[in-house]
Order: structure tokens, then C-alpha cells, then sequence
């Protein structure tokens, strides 16, 4: 057997090759040791701080290293929230944030888990694409991994550099398509590195088990090319052969590190790649894009509640896209989907009461022709038209979704259109960040008299309109990405399939609660997430038992339970 083949289940013993090496091949010189007195204080996954007991600090040489007081983690907590609220610049958050992971991981993780509403904004959007805008100038410590084309045929080993080998989920980006910021190399990683802090903090998965990578082909950001901190490679994108071989080499070489159950999750590449490179590794890998998928499955929640608001079934509603990209199309296609299923209708008739605009206007049946592959199932009998106004008033939507990373593309006009023949017309402005967000909280409740069901990807504050107060949900992916990730590791799923989506969706629909709808809300709020994380994991996975995707037998019969149980809690362990 040649040795590749033995490599290529994973998981094997000598799975990092050190007793086949020859001379000519360079092995990992691996060291496993016990973290005691100055190091214990610098390892942030033991480190403790001012929390370390007298016996800790006599059993583990930190006698002299701390000052005498004794802080509990509550105290630790509080101090740093304080701090923390100090800060009016949220980058400045952020970077107190990203130094308190590198310095004291389980109170980084307390912090996240007990305050999640007023620090998700900070980790995640909108604050991590500044971060990911100036990562050069912020960069002190690496996070992640990086593998650029210098790695080309050493990925392998790139991969057996990361001290951690039992890893149960990679996010990956290529940094071309960061929220809507576009292309930003390298400095993508701060995406991979905060969506895995939410798998962490809101999916309990063990922040041992998680590995954010950046894959750098290059840029074609002539700003960051030019800027003296720019921390990438300073070319032009490799694209074709030279970028699907460099792709196919990193999947290779996760199945060979990591096994089978691995679950790799796309972030932020530009359509062009991302609708293929899903496609490809799908039948091969266990791999869910985010953007695609995941936002399909969280957006599909928000209208199957939003139909306890405005009444009638998902067949009975008229959907209106702006933007026909991975998030577009990734929604449209599971709202036809579950539309199907439901109706038993042929999914092509549930596609004609979705319609998408792009950047040249509706997409219709006479521009088929030149239209990307994921767009032609949308191009309906229609006289073309060129803006997302005209579009509005003729097909008339109760449902409008914005997916096109324009801010403020949601005017006054399309607004009061929408609400001229919707009682209540149903809003999503979804783009990253902010600033880029289709419309703001207060244009939605203001131009619509207080009658939109909006909900948008980036938080907003609550809005007082006409003594009423409205307060927007937040349609963003965080609320499934973690609690999906729990479900394939927990049933040891080898592949994901669209029915675990829809069950992803259909668990986040049933929590939101008539109090949540009295205030305008169809996502439930984030700060009982890992509940909501629990369920939606317990959903998935029965659904990979259901479909005989899953490894992991028997199968628990308290799937929630189980969930719960496999959880990362970041409370301090008392050290022997
Ligand atoms: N809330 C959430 O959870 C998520 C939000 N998003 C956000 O969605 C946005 C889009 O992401 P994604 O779908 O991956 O991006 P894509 O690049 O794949 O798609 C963008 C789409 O918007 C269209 N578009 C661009 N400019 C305009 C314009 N002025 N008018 C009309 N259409 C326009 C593009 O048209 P064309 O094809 O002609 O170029 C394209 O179809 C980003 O801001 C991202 O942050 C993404 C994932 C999750
Ligand atoms: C939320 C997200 O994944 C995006 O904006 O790309
Ligand atoms: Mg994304």
C-alpha cells in the first residue's frame, strides 16, 4: 500500500508520519508538556489570572509571579466589562476583546457567553470588519492559520504545525468577498476567527476544536497592496488552475489531518468560487458554506415566524431579492425548497414566486443567456426592467430581502411602495456591516408607518415610532451556524444535507414566542442562544440519524440533552 493511501482515512496512528520519514522528510517535533509558573501565567487556555487558589500557586511555582489578592471569575468579569465599557471606539473593543482571547481564554468565553448581546456587535458584525479593514495596523499576536501559495505542496504539514489535533470544525475563508467590504486578502481572518468564537460561545464547541484558516492567494485590493502593514502577500489573486489546486491540496489535506468528520465551513468567497467549490466538496467532504447555506437556513426561520404575523402560508407570499449572489440565491432556493416540500409542488413552480435583481436589474428569461449558472433557475417570463423601484411596483413582493452588500439601496420610495400594498410588508435589510446595510432600522418603521416586519443582518437599536416601540430582529447566520456545527460533531454526520437546513430553520421558527412577536420580533433574542444552539443541534442531528448520515451510535435518545451535555462551559477547572 503506498503510503498515501495508508494517510488517507485520518485519524490513523502516526498520523503525523514521524516512523515513515526518511531523512529527506521534515516531521513536526512535537513536545507535550505540563504548563506550570511563568508559562501557566502565558498559556491562555490554563491561565487563570488573579483566580489562581494559594494551592495552585504553590502547587504550580506562581508564588512572586501574581500579586497577593484572589479574584473569582465574576470579579475578573466585571472589571473587564467595566473596562470594557469604557471604550467609545468599538475597534478599541474589539482589540480589548482579541487581547483578553490571547491572554485568558475562559474568561474571554464568560464574558461572550454571559454578556452576548452587547459584545456579539464587538467580536462579530459590524465591528469585525473594521477590524478586518485595519488588521495590519491592529496585528499583534497571528490567530489562525495561514496557508498562502508559498504553501503550495506542503499544506500538509502546514496543517501539523496547529498545536491542536483533535479538531471537529474548520471555517476558512480566501478573504475575497468579506461581508459586503469586499476584497480583503489576508486581513479576512479576522472572520474565521470570530465565527469560531461564536461556535464557541454560542454552539458550545471547545475552543480546542476549532481552527480558523486563511487561505491567501493574493489580492486585488490596490489599497492593501499598497499599505506599508498589509500582512498578506503582496500580488494580484491567483485565479483557475493555479487557485482550484491550491484549494484541492487544502482539502486533501484536511481529510488526511483531521478524518472524515470534520466539518469545514466556507466563508466569505466570492460567488465565482464559492457556488463550485460547495458543489465539488460536498460529495466528497463533510462542508456547509455559510453564506449560502446557512444565512438560507436562518432567513427561512425569520419568514416562517414573520407568517404568524402576517398571516398565510410561505406559497401564499411574493419574494423580491436584491442582490442574486450566495446569500440571494442560497435563501431563494430553500424558500422554494421547504415551499415544495410543503405543497408538494414542483419545485420550478414554487421558484416563479421568487424574483431577484442584481446589479443590471430583474433577472428575466431574454437574459439567460449571460447569466451565472446560480441565477438562471430565477429568470422568469418578465419585461426586463432596470431598477429595484420599477421592480417593486410591478411585482408587488410582501416579502423584500436585501442581499446585495449596497447600503441604503432600500429607499424612501421602494419603502413607502412596498407599504402602499402591504399591510404589513416584511423587510429584511440583511447586508454587513452597518454601513452597508439596504436600509436602517428607523428608515423601515418610518417610511412604513410603523407597519414592517423588518429584521436586518447587522443590529439595530430599538426604534420608538408614533409612541410605539418597534425592535428589529437581527437575521444573521450566528443563529445557526453554531447550534448546526454542534448537531453534525454530536451525530458524527459524514456529509450535510438541505433536509438538516430546513430542520436548522424550523427548530429556530419554533422558539420565538408570542412575547417576541408582541415586540416585533421574529428571532428570538440572543441571550438564550445556547438553549436555542441546543435545540437547533438536536434537530440536525436527528435529522443525520434520520437520513443515515450519522456515525455516531447508538443514537441518544434525549437528543437536546445530549446536546446540552457536549457543551463548552468556560467556568475555571481547579488544578491537581
Ligand atoms: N445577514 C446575514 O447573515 C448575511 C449577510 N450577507 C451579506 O449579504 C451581502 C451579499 O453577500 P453575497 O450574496 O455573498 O454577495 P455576492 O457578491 O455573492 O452577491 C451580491 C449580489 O448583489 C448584487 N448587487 C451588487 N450591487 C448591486 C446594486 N447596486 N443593485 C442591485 N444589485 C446589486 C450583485 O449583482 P451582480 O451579480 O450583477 O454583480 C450580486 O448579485 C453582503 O453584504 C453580506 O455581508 C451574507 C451572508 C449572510
Ligand atoms: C454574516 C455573514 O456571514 C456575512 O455577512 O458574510
Ligand atoms: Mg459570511
Amino acid at each position: 500500500m503506498s503510503s498515501e493511501m495508508e494517510m488517507a482515512g485520518g485519524g490513523v496512528e502516526d498520523a503525523y508520519g514521524e516512523d515513515r520519514a526518511t531523512e529527506e522528510q521534515l516531521v513536526t517535533p512535537w513536545s507535550f508538556s505540563v504548563a506550570s509558573g511563568y508559562t501557566l501565567l502565558r498559556d491562555p487556555r490554563h491561565n487563570k489570572g488573579l483566580a489562581f487558589s494559594e494551592a495552585e500557586r504553590d502547587a504550580h511555582y506562581l508564588r512572586g509571579l501574581l500579586p497577593p489578592a484572589h479574584a473569582s471569575q465574576e470579579l475578573q468579569e466585571k472589571k473587564i466589562m467595566h473596562n470594557m465599557r469604557q471604550y467609545t471606539v468599538p475597534l478599541h473593543r474589539y482589540i480589548a476583546m482579541m487581547d483578553l482571547q490571547e491572554r485568558n481564554e475562559r474568561l474571554f468565553y464568560k464574558l461572550l457567553i454571559d454578556n452576548v448581546q452587547e459584545l456579539l456587535p464587538v467580536v462579530y458584525t459590524p465591528t469585525v470588519g473594521e477590524a478586518c479593514q485595519k488588521y495590519g495596523s491592529i496585528y499583534r499576536r497571528p490567530q489562525g492559520l495561514y496557508i498562502s501559495l508559498k504553501d503550495k505542496g506542503k499544506i500538509l504539514e502546514v496543517l501539523k504545525n496547529w498545536p491542536e489535533r483533535s479538531i471537529q470544525v474548520i471555517v476558512v475563508t480566501d478573504g475575497e468577498r468579506i461581508l459586503g467590504l469586499g476584497d480583503l486578502g489576508c486581513q479576512g481572518m479576522g472572520i474565521p476567527v470570530g465565527k469560531l468564537s461564536l461556535y464557541t460561545a454560542l454552539g458550545g464547541v471547545r475552543p480546542s476544536a476549532c481552527l480558523p484558516i486563511t487561505i491567501d492567494v493574493g489580492t486585488n485590493n490596490e489599497t492593501l497592496l499598497n499599505d506599508e502593514f498589509y500582512i498578506g502577500l503582496r500580488q494580484k489573486r491567483a485565479t483557475g488552475q493555479e487557485y482550484h489546486e491550491l484549494l484541492e491540496e487544502f482539502m486533501t489535506a484536511v481529510k488526511q489531518n483531521y478524518g472524515e468528520k470534520v466539518l469545514t465551513q466556507f466563508e466569505d468567497f466570492a460567488n465565482h468560487n464559492a457556488f463550485d467549490l460547495l458543489a465539488k466538496y460536498s460529495k466528497s467532504h463533510l462542508v456547509f458554506n455559510d453564506d449560502i447555506q446557512g444565512t438560507a437556513s436562518v432567513v427561512l426561520a425569520g419568514l416562517l415566524a414573520a407568517l404568524k404575523v402576517v398571516g398565510g402560508t410561505l406559497a401564499d407570499h411574493t419574494y423580491l431579492f436584491l442582490g442574486a449572489g450566495e446569500a440571494g440565491t442560497g435563501i431563494a432556493d430553500l424558500i422554494a425548497l421547504e415551499m415544495s416540500k410543503h405543497t408538494e409542488t414542483p419545485i420550478d413552480d414554487c421558484r416563479k414566486k421568487i424574483w431577484l435583481v442584481d446589479s443590471k436589474g430583474l433577472i428575466v428569461e431574454s437574459r439567460k443567456e449571460s447569466l451565472q449558472h446560480f441565477k438562471q433557475p430565477w429568470a422568469h417570463e418578465h419585461d426586463p426592467l432596470k431598477t429595484l423601484l420599477e421592480a417593486v411596483e410591478s411585482i408587488k413582493p410582501t416579502v423584500l430581502i436585501g442581499t446585495s452588500g449596497v447600503g441604503r439601496t432600500f429607499t424612501k420610495e421602494v419603502v413607502e411602495a412596498m407599504a402602499s400594498f402591504n399591510e404589513k410588508p416584511v423587510i429584511f435589510a440583511l447586508s454587513n456591516p452597518t454601513s452597508h446595510s439596504e436600509c436602517t432600522a428607523e428608515d423601515a418603521y418610518t417610511w412604513s408607518q410603523g407597519r414592517a416586519v423588518f429584521a436586518s443582518g447587522s443590529p439595530f437599536d430599538p426604534v420608538e415610532y408614533d409612541g410605539k416601540l418597534h425592535v428589529p430582529g437581527q437575521s444573521n447566520n450566528a443563529y445557526v451556524f453554531p447550534g448546526f456545527g454542534l448537531g453534525v460533531v454530536i451525530s458524527g454526520a459524514i456529509r450535510v444535507h438541505d433536509d438538516m437546513l430546513l430542520a436548522a430553520s424550523e427548530a429556530l421558527a419554533e422558539q420565538v414566542t408570542d412575547e417576541h412577536f408582541a415586540k416585533g420580533l421574529i428571532f428570538p433574542p440572543f441571550t438564550n442562544i445556547r438553549t436555542i444552539s441546543a435545540r437547533i443541534a438536536a434537530k440536525v442531528a436527528a435529522k443525520a440519524y434520520e437520513l443515515g448520515l450519522a456515525s455516531r451510535l447508538p443514537r441518544p435518545d434525549d437528543l437536546v440533552k445530549y446536546a446540552q451535555s457536549c457543551m463548552y462551559t468556560p467556568t475555571y477547572r481547579s488544578y491537581r
